[in-house]
């Protein structure tokens, strides 16, 4: 109850978005990362007559840093507790937007009888925290969730300190996005509307899976949007105490310029962007974006390749003769891999696109939205500049955590040098 309410107060999520963060997800990765671990235990390597062989899952020498970003409790629960799963230490660096709930957490596990040691919490300036791990030669990981600059500093950093590391520290990395509904002209058009509306809008598009691109053919787009605009008319943007309310305030000034700054570089009307919702931003009482859809007609368009992370979506707006050509763009279109979704009630359209798509995301799609996935039933993470995809909530993320040891015992022991084809 204290998690959901800190997740709503303090990152300004709805009542939804916050049970199904801080207290559901982050439950399933506390049970499914003992599974998994448990799992790991089954391998064996093959031992002969002779020799027994044994594999040792075990924790790294040194320390994690663990370092969360603002936007997800359970993942800020995650980064330093699958590590300590797996026998690290783990210091924990929350977000300095995201403290209280991540506390709560901490609490938690001191409660529920965590060892000392184990786990450290230390709320801290960014830089100086990344300029105080990476500088120690005990450094065994990071395990980084947050935008691509800051995980770039945090490489940079270690490469520079690279001489004096008592181990290579792995560098794990989860970031943004710039995520895709293809629009097929088969699509069902009531899936598509309430698909976008949900990933690109609900939580103020801050997740990192969140829709803020969408092609769509010509023929269906103006069904498409009448859709969409009924759903934008019901929408409710408010405080989160409020039940009905769908999407509050972003989560603070900084990202309230950053978005306002594109929205009126759309309204200016430069690459063929036209506001086609929503739009307006007020900082009044707080910092309120409404769900807002932009038409471009540019391709290049920043306003479909960077990522805002804001309830912003821009439409490309497609011949249906074009399809397969603007298909073959969507691949190469940004720098990120993280996730994408393809509409289309053709299999065969449907499958050939998941084929050309299959190294632009991590996480994919088919008729249905780019967010949301569950820990043990979609493993997640991102590719090319979305990080180092290794799937958490997936079996093989607590591998990364440890530093097997294997072990070969000889009952018969080595007696002569030579070999038979020497004599
Ligand atoms: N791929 C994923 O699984 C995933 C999940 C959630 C969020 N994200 C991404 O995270 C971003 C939003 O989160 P954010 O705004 O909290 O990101 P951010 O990069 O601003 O901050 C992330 C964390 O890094 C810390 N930090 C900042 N500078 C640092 C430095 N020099 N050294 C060490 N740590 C430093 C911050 O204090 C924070 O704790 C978006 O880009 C989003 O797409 C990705
Ligand atoms: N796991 C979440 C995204 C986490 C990033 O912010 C989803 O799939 O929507």
């Amino acid at each position: 109850m204290k998690l959901n309410a800190s997740t709503m107060l303090g990152q300004g999520k709805n009542i939804i978005q916050a049970e199904i963060d801080a207290a559901c997800e982050l439950i399933d990765f506390f049970r499914f990362n003992a599974v998994f671990a448990m799992e790991l235990e089954h391998y064996e390597p093959i031992s002969t007559k002779i020799t027994k062989n044994t594999m040792q899952f075990r924790g790294m020498e040194g320390f994690v840093a663990a370092i969360a970003p603002f936007n997800f409790t359970a993942i800020g629960g995650n980064l330093p507790t699958a590590p300590a799963l797996m026998g690290n230490v783990s210091l924990w660096k929350p977000s300095n937007t995201a403290v209280l709930s991540n506390y709560i957490i901490y609490e938690l596990l001191e409660e529920a009888g965590m060892p000392p040691g184990i786990l450290s919490f230390l709320p801290s300036d960014g830089p100086v925290f990344g300029d105080v791990i990476t500088a120690s030669p005990h450094l065994s990981a990071v395990n980084f969730t947050g935008s691509v600059p800051t995980f770039k500093t945090i490489w940079r950093k270690v490469a520079e300190n690279l001489d004096n590391y008592v181990t290579f520290p792995k560098l794990i990395g989860e970031c943004g996005g710039k995520n895709f509904h293809f629009v097929h002209p088969s699509a069902h058009v009531d899936a598509v509307a309430a698909g976008t509306a949900r990933s690109a809008w609900e939580y103020s598009g801050q997740k990192c899976s969140a829709c803020s691109r969408m092609y769509a053919p010509k023929s269906i787009w103006p069904k498409i949007l009448e859709k969409i605009s009924a759903i934008h008319k019901e929408i409710k943007l408010g405080d989160v105490r409020d039940g009905s309310v769908f999407l509050s305030a972003v989560i603070d000034d900084k990202a309230f310029a950053r978005l306002k700054a594109y929205i009126d570089f759309a309204k200016t009307g430069a690459d063929g962007a036209n506001v086609v919702l929503g739009g307006k931003c007020d900082d009044k009482t707080g910092y309120f974006i409404e769900p807002t859809l932009i038409t471009v007609t540019d391709p290049k368009s920043k306003l479909l390749t960077e990522e805002m992370f804001g309830p912003v979506v821009t439409v490309l707006v497609y011949e249906d003769s074009k399809v397969d050509e603007v298909l073959a763009t969507v691949k190469d279109a940004t720098p990120y891999g993280l996730t994408g979704a393809v509409f289309s009630q053709d299999k065969e359209f449907l499958y050939r696109a998941r084929d050309v798509l299959r190294d632009a995301v991590g996480n994919m799609y088919l008729n249905d939205k780019s967010t949301g996935s569950i820990v043990g039933q979609q493993p997640f993470g991102g590719s090319r500049l979305s990080g180092t995809n290794d799937k958490a909530g997936g079996p093989h993320y607590g591998l990364r955590w440890t530093s097997p040891l294997t072990i070969k015992e000889t009952s018969v022991s080595l007696t002569d040098w030579k070999y038979p084809s020497m004599e």
